[in-house]
């Protein structure tokens, strides 16, 4: 017993434990990912028929290993379809983080605060008036503010716009009776880039069950890209703000303000 234990202390180098360490911090990013989504359930069921693949190898029933071990051989690529979303959120995740450290980095580096951070004050204005001139009237509303214009996901299904934003810009897009008033309104560098724009829809299981089509398309949108959604609900006028996935609820104009100022 003494012999088997030192066996494995002996192979052991620090490079394992640092192996060991990463594989963990992998792991806990991949769940925090797809945690309360579909996505934990479709995980369970791979890692079963792992499981199950590796105990008939094991016990050498021959049939079982070659049915498990031929959808596992293609089961990489059945993977990364499945997962399509997941690895999409994981990786812009990381190039967020980075490019981050990089932008605080630059920002020591240079010696300086962000202090000339530009006041979006006045340019935000019109969008807060439309908003809350929005919520009182309760007319549903989704304004999706993007880091940049997308066409893959925005342009596609929506109408290309590209016209300064203004509040009575934004309320006819939103009116009821308006053709454009269906999906979200994109908005790059204060421009209206397009108006009824698909989004994609999370499929979190955590989400509140009262949400519908509008919340759950401003939360997918900020799970797959590094926007922030506005929402104001057409049933009750409430002003929301999503952002990396979560939501933010029941806003007044003026805690948006100051939300979109920090943020854009
Ligand atoms: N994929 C989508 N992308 C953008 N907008 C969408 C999408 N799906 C639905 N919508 C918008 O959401 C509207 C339907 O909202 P629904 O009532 O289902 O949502 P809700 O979250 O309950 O919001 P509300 O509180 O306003 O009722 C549609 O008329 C459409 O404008």
């Amino acid at each position: 017993m003494d012999n088997f234990d030192l066996n494995i202390l002996s192979g052991f180098r620090l490079l394992d434990i640092i192996d060991i360490f990463l594989v963990a911090i992998i792991i806990y990013y991949i769940y925090s990912l797809i945690k309360g989504t579909i996505a934990v359930n479709i995980l369970i069921g791979v890692g079963l028929f792992y499981g199950i693949y590796l105990v008939v190898k094991q016990m050498e029933m021959r049939l079982l290993t070659e049915i498990f071990g031929g959808f596992i051989s293609v089961g990489s690529i059945a993977l990364i379809v499945v997962f399509q979303q997941e690895i999409r959120r994981f990786l812009i995740h990381i190039g967020k983080n980075i490019s981050l450290r990089r932008k605080k980095f630059l920002w020591s580096f240079l010696g300086t605060k962000k202090t000339s951070q530009v006041d979006h004050g006045e340019q935000l204005k019109p969008i807060i008036d439309a908003c809350r001139s929005m919520s009182k009237s309760r007319t549903g509303a989704l304004l999706v503010f993007a880091r940049y214009f997308d066409e893959e996901y925005y342009q596609s299904s929506g109408e290309y716009i590209d016209a300064p934003v203004s509040k009575r810009l934004l309320e006819s897009i939103f009116f009821k009776n308006s053709p454009l008033h269906d999906g979200a309104v994109v908005i790059v560098d204060f421009r209206i880039m397009t108006a009824s724009s698909v989004l994609p829809i999370s499929d979190s299981e955590d989400l509140p069950p009262q949400f519908g089509l509008r919340h759950r398309a401003a939360i997918g949108v900020t799970e797959v890209s590094e926007a922030i959604a506005v929402i104001i609900s057409e049933e009750t006028g409430e002003i929301s703000l999503a952002k990396d996935g979560n939501i933010n609820m029941n806003l007044s104009a003026e805690e948006l303000d100051k939300i979109l100022r920090e943020e854009l």
